[in-house]
């Protein structure tokens, strides 16, 4: 049974559809075409469970297991933010550019040259009569200059805990071996596959 995937990031795609077998994740794009889903929530949980809801709801279907993930970066020096603003810190519709360029003129209008920052995902299943959201964070620090074009979004101005480099910098093998978003979906794996047994 596929599992579908309820974003339209192009990078959750490839990091999410890297950590299962070929073929086994499909962005719900390919089976609904495009779709903006309203993430009005107030947590990272509460905004999971809507994406993957709303597109649990448009399928349909009684045997489908959606995944989402809804996550973002909190630099608590910058009271907090971006957090579950990070997709639209610089504005609607906000590039990956514009958002990390705001969070560096937040970092130097403080005078800052680095300052902790960490990652959260929050990744919802639903499926027939069940809901769970797991999380992962990855820590680390955010600074005032980007380095490196690997990853997405704010990638090339974090530095993981333990490295010198940005994940921009990185091999994509260690953000996978260190994200918060592999952490969280390392949790989601035993549920999707009891899910899964229960469809069989
Ligand atoms: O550098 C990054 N490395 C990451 O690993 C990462 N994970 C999330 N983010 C940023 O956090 C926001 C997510 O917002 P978000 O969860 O609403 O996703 P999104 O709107 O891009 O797509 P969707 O999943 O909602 O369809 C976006 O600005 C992403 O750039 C990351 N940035
Ligand atoms: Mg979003």
């Amino acid at each position: 049974m596929q599992i579908i995937l309820a974003t339209s990031n192009k990078g959750k795609v490839r990091e999410i559809q890297s950590l299962f077998e070929k073929d086994e994740v499909v962005p719900f794009s390919e089976l609904l075409g495009p779709m903006e889903i309203e993430e009005n929530g107030s947590t990272f949980a509460e905004n999971a469970l809507i994406k993957a809801r709303t597109i649990f709801e448009k399928l349909g279907r009684d045997d489908a297991i959606v995944i989402s993930d809804d996550s973002g970066i909190t630099v608590p020096a910058v009271n907090g933010e971006p957090g579950i603003y990070s997709a639209r810190y610089a504005g609607a519709g906000a590039s990956d550019k514009d958002n990390l360029s705001k969070l560096v003129d937040e970092l130097k209008k403080r005078g800052m040259k680095e300052a902790p920052a960490f990652y959260t995902a929050a990744i919802a299943i639903v499926a027939p009569n069940a809901e769970y959201v797991v999380h992962g964070w990855m820590h680390g620090k955010a600074i005032d200059t980007p380095r490196g074009e690997g990853g997405f979004g704010y990638d090339p101005i974090f530095v993981p805990e333990g490295f010198d480099e940005t994940i921009g910098e990185l091999d994509p093998a260690i953000k996978k071996e260190l994200s918060h978003r592999s952490k969280a979906l390392k949790l989601a794996k035993p549920i999707i596959e009891m899910l899964r047994s229960q469809h069989a």
